[in-house]
């Protein structure tokens, strides 16, 4: 086994057990997050890591630790206070932080993932307190290799790194982003059972056009204007070289890029190194399932519909592909799927004759494909399209709070009886449209689901329940399933493997377009093993281990691996051999 850690390794004692045999005791030891049980430490542990005087003198157990902690969480006032007190007790005792985000995942979600940690990326320096993860900017570069060794963790499997271009719906954030790769990786522990000391938070600082932040003395990313063009991308390839180097198992899911990079940043890397890109890929499966999800409520099925996606970017443009990927599997040709999927941004539809970026240009329409279309303006409007086109499912992913007005919705259900209303922007304020409004707006017949969590609708004397529809379904089993099969590249199949497992498992489920959020867990276990079989597949699983295993064995491997928070005892290094 790799060794861990420079403080630690993971062993087994003669008994069998797992044990943590520590290279730091005393004083220091209670400052690394991944080994400190504070009052938890047994009085064995104490004595022989030198602890004795140094904590309470009573041996909390685990229960009344996370009872403690919960408590005094609760005290807390507002939404970015109890993201700050989960975030500080990350920070001191990791292994806590996690037993209590699984007693009340539910719960702390939107704390320590959408939509509070939009607020936490936006005064990211003003609350800044402890280091975590690694900050790679303009002033070091050329020392990343040296930066990544001064990383104490030696077996690091998933990274996730953002350069903050595009932070969920609020734009350009500059050093801030940090938090939300911190965030997405909590989810990859608490969510897929990647193991904490796995994990490694890269904020990617080539600056920040924010003029306000270049502005703030109190800002803590560097102070200059963004890198462009070759200077961006050597800084990229110095990172993924590093990397590459350092950790070779290591994935990487680049997050929150804008348009203009994220697309040139997966596809110069998706061969170099296994990597993906959360929001074209993560957040197309999840767009995907809930859709096959949606149609099957309808009492239809995918090819029935007629999609509108808003919003040209990441997320819509990922979404808009695997759309038409899930038609095309469905057994519609590639002429078929495309004249089922309607792009609109700012501009309108989009089409030929616009200035489209790369990513864009296969979507848009030529005059022919709205020939009769009634249209006011140089381009068709949202309104326009979702009424000529005869479009039956409507998906948001602008940003942009609203857009889905009353018109809209109504122009929407005017063509089908169900209506598919997607308003997945986040955080919480740029929402399309309210839950609640679609629902009103459309007589109880919409199916909605949202980026952000909302809470349950009650209309004409029924509860509807609003499935939450962001990629936290997909992206921790598909990194733990990569990981688990050490996957060269994250491929196609493996995304679309993503996306019906997840299809498959909302169907457990009932009258709903995506699982409860308390089944994460269950359903990223079920997500991680088919990515992984798909790896095998694919010939792409450099683990041996798991290429000749049956179904029912490869779920055990994946299930076996999946970390869940509790303590190992902890043993000196050089008298690791002598049991405490
Ligand atoms: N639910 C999820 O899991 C999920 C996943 C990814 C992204 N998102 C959300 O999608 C939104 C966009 O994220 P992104 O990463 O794609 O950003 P992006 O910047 O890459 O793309 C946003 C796109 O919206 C377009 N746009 C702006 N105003 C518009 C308007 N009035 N009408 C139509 N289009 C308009 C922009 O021109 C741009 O092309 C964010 O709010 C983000 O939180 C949600
Ligand atoms: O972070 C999220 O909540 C989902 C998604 O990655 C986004 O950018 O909105
Ligand atoms: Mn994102």
């Amino acid at each position: 086994m790799a060794q861990v850690s420079r403080y630690y390794d993971v062993k087994r004692g003669p008994d069998g057990h797992r044990y943590l045999s520590v290279k730091v005791t005393g004083f220091s030891l209670l400052h690394i997050p991944l080994l400190n049980k504070s009052t938890g430490f047994t009085p064995e542990e104490r004595r022989f890591l030198g602890l004795e005087g140094l904590v309470p003198p009573h041996t909390s157990t685990f229960e009344e630790q996370k009872q403690r902690t919960y408590q005094r969480y609760l005290q807390q006032v507002t939404d970015l206070d109890k993201h700050e007190f989960m975030r500080a007790l990350q920070d001191r005792n990791e292994v806590l932080f996690y037993g209590i985000l699984a007693d009340h995942l539910e719960e702390l979600l939107p704390i320590l993932y959408t939509p509070t940690v939009g607020e936490a990326v936006r005064v990211f320096s003003h609350i800044y307190r402890y280091p975590r993860g690694l900050s790679v900017s303009t002033l070091d570069v050329e020392r990343v290799d040296e930066m990544l060794d001064n990383v104490p963790l030696d077996d690091v499997r998933m990274i996730v790194a953002t350069d903050s271009s595009a932070i969920l719906g609020i734009g350009d954030q500059g050093f801030g982003g940090m938090a939300i790769s911190i965030g997405k990786l909590s989810l990859y522990t608490a969510a897929g059972g990647v193991g904490p000391d796995k994990t490694l938070p890269v904020e990617l600082d080539v600056g920040t056009n924010r003029q306000d932040l270049i502005d703030d003395p109190l800002y803590l990313g560097v102070h200059h204007t963004r890198l462009t063009g070759p200077a961006y991308d050597e800084f990229l390839d110095s990172f993924v070289e590093a990397v590459s180097s350092r950790y070779p198992k290591a994935i990487i899911q680049w997050e929150d890029f804008a348009r203009g990079t994220a697309f040139h940043v997966l596809n110069r890397y998706r061969k170099v190194i296994p990597s993906f890109n959360d929001d074209i890929q993560g957040t197309g499966a999840m767009a995907l399932s809930g859709l096959i999800s949606a149609a099957r409520l309808k009492g239809e099925t995918l090819q029935d519909q007629v999609f509108v996606v808003v919003g040209a970017g990441a997320g819509g443009i990922g979404v808009a592909g695997m759309i038409r990927s899930g038609l095309m599997r469905a057994g519609l040709n590639a002429t078929e799927a495309a004249a089922r999927v309607y792009v609109v941004d700012r501009f309108g539809l989009l089409m030929h004759g616009q200035s489209l970026e790369d990513h864009q240009l296969s979507f848009a329409k030529t005059p022919a494909d709205i020939g009769g279309w009634d249209v006011a303006g140089e381009w068709p409007s949202l309104y326009e399209t979702v009424k000529a086109s005869g479009a039956t499912a409507l998906l948001g992913l602008s940003g942009v709070p609203g857009l889905f007005n009353q018109p809209v919705v109504e122009a929407l259900h005017a063509n089908t009886e169900r209506p598919i209303i997607f308003p997945l922007s986040n955080p919480t304020a740029n929402v399309e449209a309210q839950p609640a409004d679609v629902l009103r707006w459309t007589d109880g017949a919409a199916i909605v689901a949202s980026g952000s969590p909302f809470a349950d609708v009650e209309f004409g004397g029924r509860t509807y329940p609003i499935g939450q529809g962001n990629n936290a379904f997909i992206f921790p089993g598909l990194g733990f399933g990569a990981i688990i099969s050490r996957a060269r590249e994250i491929t196609d199949g493996m995304i679309m493997a993503a996306a019906e497992t997840l299809a498959d498992e909302t169907a457990l489920h009932g009258e709903r377009v995506y699982p409860p959020i308390a089944d994460i867990r269950a359903v990223s276990l079920k997500v991680a093993v088919r990515v992984a079989r798909q790896a095998i597949f694919e010939g792409v699983a450099a683990e041996r281990r798991v290429r000749n295993l049956t179904d029912d064995e490869l779920a055990a491997f994946v299930e076996r691996r999946f970390w869940r928070p509790h303590y190992l005892p902890l043993r000196k290094a050089d008298d690791a051999q002598m049991l405490l």
